[in-house]
């Protein structure tokens, strides 16, 4: 069963079509890596999912319900949630504090119970130790971790990663690779974005080729880059 479906979503800014007639299912339980040139319109896609941007045509349905005209914050309730390119936490407050933010507004739940869950995503995060530690402290793979773990606090079934691999050593990369296949493992669906491909690929199972607004690809990930479109348009490679 599909937890995500776009049915021919289109959304321009001005006279720049930036999402064309994309339609794509993602069935419950899978990872998705969407790949394509700077400026393809990656995030603008995201945006549409989450509800930060309103699509000008098409649907989108989550969970079976259509959510194309719902608000961010309701689906973010209903179970969407992302990690953002630039991460934004607040800076003066601890890990664990940033975390209560948003366990507390990205789910209906009780006192108790935002507590519990914080803590869960602080062990599933590997951030326990950091937990008193003010955001702008943080290494930059802690500022990831932190990103991935403000994600989570809202427990998504559908969790939106947006190049969340970027800048790290690969020591790193490997370490957080493992904290998202860990979250992958408990059946949570994700979508996402990321140019460093050894890392996506080492986790998705189908990947989205997207360029110019358009979806040129969706399939199995080794034939997807395998694939021609793949070489000519993302590597840049003359086939
Ligand atoms: N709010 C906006 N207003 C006008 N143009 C926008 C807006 N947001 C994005 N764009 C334009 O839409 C196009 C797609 O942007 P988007 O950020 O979705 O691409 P992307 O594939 O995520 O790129 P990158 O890989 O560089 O992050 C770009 O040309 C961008 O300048």
């Amino acid at each position: 069963m599909s937890i995500l479906a776009l049915k021919n979503v289109s959304k321009s800014f001005g006279a720049l079509k930036v999402t064309d007639s994309a339609s794509f299912d993602v069935p419950q339980g899978q990872a998705l890596g969407i790949i394509g040139p700077n400026g393809a319109g990656k995030s603008t896609l995201f945006n549409l999912i989450t509800g930060n941007l309103k699509a000008d045509e098409g649907t989108i349905h989550f969970d079976g319900r259509d959510v194309t005209n719902v608000s961010a914050m309701e689906r973010c309730l209903t179970g969407i949630g992302r990690s953002f390119q630039i991460p934004q936490p607040f800076e003066k407050m601890t890990v664990y504090e940033n975390l209560l933010v948003a366990a507390t507004h990205g789910r209906n739940q009780s006192e108790g119970e935002v507590q519990h869950a914080c803590a869960t995503v602080l062990e599933q995060t590997e951030m326990l130790r950091r937990a008193n530690t003010p955001a702008g402290q943080l290494s930059l793979l802690e500022r990831k971790r932190l990103e991935l773990a403000r994600a989570m606090a809202t427990e998504p079934r559908l969790l939106l990663l947006d190049e969340i691999a970027g800048g790290l050593t690969e020591g790193e990369c490997q370490a957080l690779i493992q904290t998202i296949k860990d979250i992958h493992a408990q059946g949570v669906t994700i979508i996402w974005i990321e140019h460093v491909l050894h890392a996506l690929t080492s986790v998705v199972e189908r990947l989205l080729v997207l360029d110019f607004g358009k979806v040129i690809g969706i399939g199995d990930a080794d034939e997807i880059m395998a694939s021609r479109e793949v070489k000519e348009i993302y590597l840049g490679i003359d086939v």
